[in-house]
């Protein structure tokens, strides 16, 4: 199949660009490569003479630029519940009336959801602080509280939830009432004997302070959790939504809603002048964190023609223009394998067995010599190549030895790698002492300061950066762009002479990593400006994604 597929190549792409390489061709196994993708129909030209499309070279000015983040920090926080009410019947005739006070509704619960379509974090990035609705106070005539809105928190399949710290208000409530109980345990005579607690009781309103010495407090329900809380993640949460959800996924639970004055009627007191206050809501920080940033990752050196290669490959409106940084953030486009009918014409399956009718293709900044060091914001952009399933070694054939240029961006991408292994194993060693959840102090005596305890941090430091496959084991290609200029036929024999040499193991991987993908590193000349010779890119693409 290799072999195959780099006749293939050479057979039918060739003679776009290139007419002597006609004369080899074995148009039988070209035709699998020709896939009859839609195009954009300025794009279905042919011949090198048409003028240049002006959506695949376009002005410096046309373009439109998607924000982009690739990870963020949340705090996600649970909805409080509302408070109990004390109310009293009041109606002609029934001079002193039996408590109605309704309950407080419990707080919104915060979901999250994989969805597909969704590229990257920068909506959430910008908001920072999520929080469910709290839930509203009960109310006369035993009417309860309205429960608190849901939040549904939708990410890109692929994303990474990490805990950071979190800080859980029924934790201390349950210590606290596990040695009230012990205490009460101790003194039956005190049994049914409270105190007030200004955290956790409410009055009938108008009670003056003296007054409260002469009310009998109960003892104090036993805190409440909500029954979903049951479905929570366990803590530390650490979720990998590397598919699209039908459902979303709870992770924070909202807060019970305090009782109304009826849940403390006894035989000795039919009117209690009290009702408990809604509990609060759980508090999280996350970090997230997107695994994989696009199924083909495009690695060039500066005004290698990558951007423009994603315009020619799918619809994106990426900035193109002749210098160096034209691309500062990843551009992120769908290509879709679609004829309009709804029939993908180019079929694979992922890995959960979903048909594949798409991918996706990241178009990430120039590397330059160096780039490893951190030059020319180098690291930020490597860590971008890092998290592409597929890559594609964008190479200018107008720009000097090809394989000059493909080592050079092995190299930088190679060490990267060496430096990010270390990294990872240092961070192993570190790893289980990070974890510390922010609500694990001692227990104190009074409650009180145990429900107004600090609860997060508020700028948490991120955690490390993921780590993911080795990227000279990722299967790679070579797109050779701009073989539309003219003397740069011989620059690609070059190139497709040395891939061969790779597979066959005549030369190093240029990597010279020991586990590194060889299997079929293929070279495809393409004009991307005139969208001549990408049409075999999606298949290509589709198979090294199958493997
Ligand atoms: N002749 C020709 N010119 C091309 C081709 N592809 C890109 N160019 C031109 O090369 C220049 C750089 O293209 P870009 O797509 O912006 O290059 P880039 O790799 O994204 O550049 P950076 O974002 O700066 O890294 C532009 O002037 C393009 O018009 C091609 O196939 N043939
Ligand atoms: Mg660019």
């Amino acid at each position: 199949m290799p072999a195959a597929r780099a006749y293939c190549l050479s057979g039918t792409l060739a003679p776009f660009l290139y007419p002597a390489f006609a004369e080899s061709t074995l148009l039988s196994i070209s035709r699998r490569c020709l896939v009859p993708r839609r195009m954009p129909s300025h794009s279905r030209c042919s011949s090198t003479t048409e003028t240049p499309s002006s959506r695949l070279d376009p002005t410096a000015d046309d373009y439109s630029l998607t924000p982009f983040a690739d990870r963020c920090i949340l705090t996600i926080e649970a909805g409080g519940g509302g408070h109990g009410c004390v109310s009293f019947l009041r109606e002609k005739y029934i001079e002193e009336g039996p408590a109605n006070g309704g309950d407080g509704g419990s707080g919104g619960n915060v979901y999250i959801q994989a969805v597909r379509g969704e590229t990257s974090l920068h909506k959430l990035a910008r908001r920072r602080l999520i929080k469910a609705g709290r839930g509203r106070n009960g109310q006369g005539k035993v009417k309860g509280g309205e429960r608190g809105t849901d939040i549904l928190i939708t990410v890109p399949i692929g994303t990474i939830v990490r805990e950071i710290q979190r800080h859980d208000p029924m934790l201390a409530l349950e210590e606290e009432h596990r040695r009230t109980k012990r205490y009460g345990e101790d003194e039956p005579g005190e049994e049914g004997k409270g105190s007030y607690n200004k955290t956790r009781w409410l009055v009938y309103p108008g009670t003056i302070p003296s007054e409260l010495n002469r009310i009998t407090f109960p003892r104090l329900p036993p805190p409440r959790r909500s029954h979903l809380a049951a479905l929570e993640p366990e803590a530390p949460m650490w979720l990998d939504l590397d598919k699209h959800m039908e459902t979303p996924l709870l992770i924070a639970a909202g807060a019970m809603g305090g009782l109304g004055n009826p849940h403390f009627m006894t035989p000795h007191n039919s009117r209690p002048k009290m009702a408990t206050r809604g509990d609060q809501g759980l508090k999280i920080s996350v970090q997230l964190e997107l695994k994989i940033l696009a199924d083909l990752g495009l690695v060039g050196l500066p005004n290698a023609g990558k951007s423009t290669l994603l315009r020619a490959l799918s619809n994106s409106r990426a900035r193109v223009g002749n210098w160096a940084f034209t691309t500062l953030q990843p551009n992120v486009g769908t290509v879709v394998l679609d004829n309009h009918k709804g029939r993908p014409l180019v079929t694979s399956r992922r890995p959960n067995g979903e048909l594949r009718d798409n991918f996706t293709v990241a178009d990430v900044p120039g590397l330059i010599e160096d780039a490893h060091k951190d030059k020319g914001l180098g690291l930020g952009f490597l860590r971008h190549i890092e998290r592409a399933a597929v890559l594609a070694f964008v190479i200018d054939l107008s720009a000097g030895d090809a394989v000059a240029a493909l080592k050079l961006l092995w190299r930088e991408v190679s060490e990267y790698e060496a430096m990010r292994g270390r990294e990872l194993n240092a961070e192993t060693e570190r790893r289980t002492v990070v974890y510390q959840p922010a609500n694990m102090m001692p227990p104190s005596s009074d409650a009180s300061e145990l429900v107004e305890t600090p609860t997060l941090d508020p700028s948490p430091k991120p955690l490390p950066f993921l780590s993911s496959t080795p990227i000279s084991s990722k299967p790679w290609f070579v797109v050779a762009t701009k073989a539309d200029l003219e003397y740069t036929r011989d620059n690609y024999q070059v190139l497709q002479q040395y891939l061969q040499n790779v597979i066959k193991g005549i030369e190093p991987h240029p990597s010279n990593r020991k586990h590194a993908w060889r299997r079929n590193p293929q070279a495809v000349p393409v004009s991307a400006i005139k969208a001549e010779g990408v049409e075999v890119i999606p298949q290509l693409v589709m198979d090294m994604l199958e493997e």
